[in-house]
């Protein structure tokens, strides 16, 4: 590992001996990268001038802002960073009462093929470093002078097929010395890799899992998401419980409602059926039209509905209140939009 940003502690005090510096000096650098959230060694006052210039054959990840785009509804924001290689990708920020809240990108595309989701249409391009899952909240932290309380790995990707980069994401995030953002303030959403969520849970870990369901049987689950022919439902359900009983943590079910897909009496009975032994919460959101896909949203009567047959068996269950309705909607859509602006100027 030579990304800097990347490196945990014991890394950069392995990286300072063969420097030929003092091992102390890790802690020093971890914390003017992970919690000052500087974006040069020139910053790093309390360095030795010729420590910093050995550093710079180690470049310091550092996104650069494209664009921003703010709702006036809410104030939400989504921003569009550049990457070192040129890609882009997009976060946004949510402010809520009880603080603010960062949904982050995990890949550039994604392989994944749900039918519903921009991010997937021009397939995966590549993983995102650690670093740069990192500095999609430093950056913004920096940019507002806000400060960021809470993390989704909700944006573009899927996180568990980037599984090492994510973890090493997770510990820097949550760790002493950084922003210490509290495990149980992240959350990671997932379409279902099972074996990576047997090793998710092995970690014993305090943040929130979030599995996309979108379906109550697997007929249903695989018309909406290929990744529903190589893992059934059960098998799915089966490794939902199993992180619970290792991590003590509520699973959320994410069901993104389709008009006359999946959005029915019957389908909200066969999802109760499935999951009211579950310690879990239901999270229903109405879908995000995309413009390559025809797929409708569910009327606000139909999710209501849907809402109340669940609860009718006992299960927890919200509704996704819309942040940023007025600026480009559904997930992937700005990096998309703006990737074909860029294409067609060429
Ligand atoms: C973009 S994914 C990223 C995380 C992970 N790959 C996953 O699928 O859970 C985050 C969530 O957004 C949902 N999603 C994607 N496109 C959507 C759309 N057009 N409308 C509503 N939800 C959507 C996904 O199903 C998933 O629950
Ligand atoms: S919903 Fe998640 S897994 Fe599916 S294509 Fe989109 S980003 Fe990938």
């Amino acid at each position: 590992m030579t990304d800097i940003k990347s490196m945990t502690i014991d890394e950069l005090k392995k990286l300072m001996t063969t420097l030929g510096d003092k091992p102390f000096r890790a802690k020093q650098i971890y914390s003017w990268l992970h919690e000052h959230l500087v974006t040069s060694y020139d910053e790093m006052t309390n360095l030795s001038k010729s420590l910093r210039e050995k550093l710079k054959e180690y470049p310091v990840t550092a996104l650069k802002m494209v664009k921003v785009q703010t709702s006036r509804i809410d104030g939400t924001q989504k921003y569009l960073f550049r990457l070192s290689d040129g890609n882009v990708i997009e976060s946004v920020l949510m402010r809520y009462k009880h603080g603010n809240s960062v949904c982050i990108s995990s890949q550039v595309g994604c392989r994944m093929g749900c039918r519903f989701c921009a991010s997937t249409i021009g397939g995966l391009t590549r993983c995102l470093l650690p670093s740069e899952m990192l500095d999609q909240i430093y950056r913004i932290q920096a940019l507002t002078g806000e400060r960021v309380s809470n993390v989704v790995v909700m944006g573009t990707g899927e996180p568990l097929d980037n599984y090492e980069n994510l973890l090493r994401f997770i510990h820097i995030l949550t760790e002493d010395g950084g922003l210490h953002i509290s495990q149980r303030n992240l959350t990671v959403s997932t379409c279902g890799l099972v074996p990576k969520i047997y090793d998710l849970a092995k970690e014993k870990l305090q943040m929130t899992l979030a599995l996309s369901l979108h379906a109550p049987n697997d007929v249903k689950r695989r018309e909406l998401m290929p990744i529903a022919n190589k893992y059934s439902m059960d098998e799915v359900l089966e490794a939902c419980r199993y992180y619970f009983k290792e991590t003590g943590r509520r699973i959320t079910f994410e069901y993104s409602l389709v008009a006359g897909v999946n959005d029915s009496d019957e389908d909200a009975r066969e999802l109760s059926g499935r999951i009211r032994d579950m310690n879990c919460h239901v999270n229903l959101i109405p879908v995000n039209p995309i413009k390559e896909r025809s797929f409708v949203r569910s009327t606000r009567q139909a999710v209501e509905n849907f809402k109340i047959k669940l609860e009718k068996c006992g299960i927890n269950v919200t509704i996704r209140r819309e942040m940023g309705s007025d600026i480009d909607g559904a997930c992937g859509q700005l990096r998309k939009s703006y990737m074909e602006k860029t294409e067609s100027e060429k």
